[in-house]
């Protein structure tokens, strides 16, 4: 395996070990089952000492507690040595070595081995979550097959150079992006795109490393060497993401840095206070301190929040929704209004001349239009090559922000312009182009020399899922807003149509002004394709991008979605808020055993074993609620063609 993939597992293992102040098991699993064993050992026999010899008994149980207990001493100076004086360790150490004088040898023996068995508990709820996080890393294949001068060789992965030729065998796993030059196959690209079906490729089309191949034999052209491949990328970002705090997690930190040597001095003010002011028993209240003094690690704390959100950024991306923060999960789930841009995010991007009107309109408009990239240009030059009319050559073509384009044909200014920067209209042309707005459609005016001369209308279609995708949205109780350039009436009629609002006509620094203003009400999700709209996307609370999976989605916005679906805003939030919900029941989880326990501990209810067991069980439990959001979020399955939404 390429060391360059390993990253997502390095980000599970930080959830697992992420606990500075709780319980580190640097020895692995192996080391932690050694340790629980040696203790029970000890245990047995010091039981058994006590049995045949009573008198040795103190002996026995005090001897074999500061045996038992001497790795996790070992561990407690090792921490301490590293400026962390306060970790479980130490606190184990103390109260089994306090434990010693005050007569509780016996329980103290026990305690180590419960403590040593809730780390082996511990080690491996976390080698499930990294077994759980890690399988992007599982993806790619650490071999290839290539060609070379009609050879075939097989070579570690990491050899292959862009422009080397792969021979892929039906059911292989892709080993790094490239293009097909030979063969056709049904590939399934659902470890990255999160695609669940198959998608037919052959000659031409890019394949992605970790994709599995179908009946098909391929040969595929080389394009990215293996360490930046697609998956490679979502690894590491995946990896970054998770390693960043969230405003819960450092607060937190925060709380613990001060609560672990707060309650050292409760449990000294315990030992101390009552045998000194009021006569209480030395060995009481000592025992009470000591109980007290392991309930005050703060370990599941520290871990109830790092767990749950790196499980939520490795759960949504196993659903194609790439987070890139802890940060971006927690104000996922609080967004309140989420706004669109239209061309290429609500709709496909890709319109279709409509309506004609006047002479030669779709020629010079063509003329003026050909080499733009606008998709309304696009549509214009796509249809006048469908009818094959003859295109005059246009001169000096500017394009006029928001508006439209205008050239030089045939010595005249041509202008295609929106009918809003058009000017003056007659009331016919005015009333027909009104009637293709309130259609949907987006119209074009053709002047000449100022003097109009025909217009167009180009329509394009909402995408699949939009309305689906939409009324997911609105369920989740999220205002959802359309902020589009095009025309206010064209603008409404599509946003009708999906169950949204509309705000029409903006320039593109109108729209940043809406979005500081939807910000003063809630937070707000902007959604476009990640093509123009890099200021918009950065301006908003949130900024998520849709795309197959193109770079500037990947690796600007806030959050990506593989899949060209909008589907998955609607996941992103539920996800978002399942994620809150887990942090939220850790935290409880956490704190409220302990509180519980410290109450028992004082009143002295409670005994040195099931403070321990306290303390081990709500980190498990801790870890494994984290784990549910992985095993249990789904994301909205879609069928190709027809949209079928489970729910929303
Ligand atoms: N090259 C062009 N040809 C014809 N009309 C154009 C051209 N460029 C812009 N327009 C007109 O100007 C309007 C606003 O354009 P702008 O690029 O700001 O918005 P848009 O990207 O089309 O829409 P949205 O904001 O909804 O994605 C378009 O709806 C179109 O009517
Ligand atoms: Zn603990």
């Amino acid at each position: 395996m390429n060391r360059d993939h390993n990253h997502p597992d390095d980000a599970a293992n930080n959830v697992a070990h992420h606990d500075d102040d709780g319980h580190a098991h640097g020895g692995g699993e192996e080391m932690g089952l050694r340790i629980f064993l040696f203790a029970c050992a000890v245990a047995a026999v010091a039981y058994g000492v006590s049995w045949l010899r009573p008198e040795w008994s103190r002996w026995a149980y005090g001897l074999g507690a500061v045996l038992s207990v001497a790795p996790f001493a070992r561990t407690a100076f090792v921490k301490a040595l590293k400026g962390r004086p306060f970790s479980i360790e130490t606190l184990v150490t103390v109260a089994v070595l306090g434990a010693i004088p005050i007569d509780a040898g016996a329980e103290a023996v026990v305690v180590v081995a419960l403590f040593s068995l809730g780390e082996l508990l511990e080690g491996f709820a976390a080698a499930r979550a990294r077994s759980g996080l890690s399988t992007l890393a599982k993806l790619l294949p650490s071999q290839a097959v290539i060609e070379v001068d009609g050879e075939r060789r097989t070579v570690d992965v990491t050899t292959l150079s862009i422009g080397a030729i792969m021979l892929v065998s039906a059911g292989d796993r892709i080993a790094a992006d490239g293009r097909i030059i030979n063969g056709s196959s049904a590939l399934d690209d659902a470890a990255i795109t999160g695609e669940s079906r198959p998608v037919d490729k052959s000659v031409g089309a890019d394949v992605y490393a970790g994709s599995i191949n179908g009946d098909g034999t391929l040969k595929v052209e080389v394009t990215k060497d293996a360490s930046s491949s697609v998956v490679a990328r979502i690894g590491d970002l995946v990896a970054q993401a998770q390693a960043t705090t969230a405003p819960t997690a450092r607060f937190i930190d925060n709380f613990s840095s001060w609560y672990t040597p707060a309650a050292i001095i409760l449990a000294t003010l315990i030992a101390l206070v009552p045998p000194l002011a009021f006569g209480g028993e030395w060995a009481t209240w000592t025992y009470r301190a000591l109980t007290v003094l392991l309930i005050a690690c703060p370990c599941a704390l520290v871990l109830s929040t790092p767990a749950a959100i790196a499980t939520g950024i490795a759960t949504a991306a196993r659903s194609g929704i790439l987070i890139k923060s802890g940060e971006a999960l927690e104000q996922l789930a609080k967004i309140g209004i989420a706004a669109f841009d239209k061309t290429g995010t609500l709709t496909r991007g890709h319109p279709v001349v409509t309506d004609v009107a006047g002479e030669n309109t779709l020629e010079i408009a063509a003329a003026v239009e050909t080499g733009l990239t606008h998709p309304v240009a696009k549509a214009i030059v796509a249809e006048a090559e469908r009818l094959k009319v003859a295109v005059p050559k246009a001169t000096d073509v500017t394009i006029k922000q928001g508006e439209g384009a205008v050239g030089m044909v045939g010595g005249k200014q041509v202008a295609l312009f929106s009918p809003r920067a058009a000017g003056s209209l007659s009331a016919d042309v005015a009333a027909s182009i009104d009637a293709l707005e309130r259609a949907g459609k987006t119209v074009a005016v053709l002047l000449v020399d100022g003097k109009y001369l025909g217009h167009i209308a180009v329509r394009d279609e909402a995408r699949e899922d939009a309305k689906p995708a939409i009324a997911a949205l609105n369920a989740l109780g999220i205002r959802t807003l359309m902020l589009s350039g095009d025309n206010q009436r064209t603008a409404t009629a599509v946003a009708e149509g999906l169950g949204m609002e509309a705000e029409g006509e903006l320039m593109p620094a109108d729209k940043l002004k809406r979005i500081e203003a939807l910000k003063t009400e809630a937070p707000v999700l902007m959604v476009g394709d990640g093509v123009n709209d890099a200021p918009a996307l950065a301006t908003a609370t949130l900024g998520l991008a849709m795309g197959g999976g193109t770079d500037v989605a990947i690796e600007t916005a806030d959050v990506g979605l593989l899949k060209d679906r909008l589907w998955g805003v609607p996941d992103a939030i539920r996800l978002a808020r399942k994620t809150r919900k887990t942090i939220f029941a850790n935290i409880v989880i956490a704190v409220g055993l302990k509180l519980v326990f410290l109450v028992l501990a004082v009143f002295g209810i409670t005994n040195l074993w099931t403070a321990i067991i306290a303390d081990t069980g709500a980190t498990i439990l801790v870890t494994f609620n984290a784990l549910l959001l992985f095993w249990t979020f789904q994301p909205t399955a879609v069928d190709e063609g027809s949209v079928a939404s489970t729910e929303a």
